[in-house]
């Protein structure tokens, strides 16, 4: 049986590809485009992904959030951020219920 795919595992393959001919892969031509389309993309995918949480189809939901967690890693790849260190954050998070944070948070 093989191993499950992951998010590291995308991580891996948006960085190989970053490293192909553009001509030959979207992820490089995205990058190619800096950080500012990639950003553009990602705001898109996000619009698609709350589209389809209202009225799509589980499968409609489920093919939107990939398509938004895989511009997200490339947001991040653009800007030289990675996985593991959202991850760490998201670690850094547990322990602390959402409404004891916001509760924390100072006044704006
Ligand atoms: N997971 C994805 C993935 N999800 C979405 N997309 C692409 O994201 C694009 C966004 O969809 P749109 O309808 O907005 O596309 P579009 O209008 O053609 O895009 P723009 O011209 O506006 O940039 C589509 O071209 C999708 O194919 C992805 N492209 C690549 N990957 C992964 O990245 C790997 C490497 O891909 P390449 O870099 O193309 O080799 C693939 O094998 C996959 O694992």
């Amino acid at each position: 049986m093989s191993a499950p795919f992951t998010l590291a595992d995308l991580e891996r393959i948006i960085a190989a590809r970053a490293a192909a001919d553009a001509g030959s892969s979207y992820t490089r031509s995205l990058l190619d485009k800096g950080v500012a389309k990639c950003a553009q993309k990602l705001g898109e995918e996000a619009v698609e992904t709350v589209i389809a949480a209202l009225s799509a189809p589980d499968e409609g939901l489920i093919a939107e959030s990939a398509d938004l967690i895989y511009h997200l890693l490339v947001v991040l790849a653009a800007r030289g951020v990675t996985l593991s260190q959202v991850e760490a954050e998201l670690a850094r998070r547990t322990g602390q219920s959402g409404l004891a944070e916001k509760a924390a948070r100072k006044p704006d």
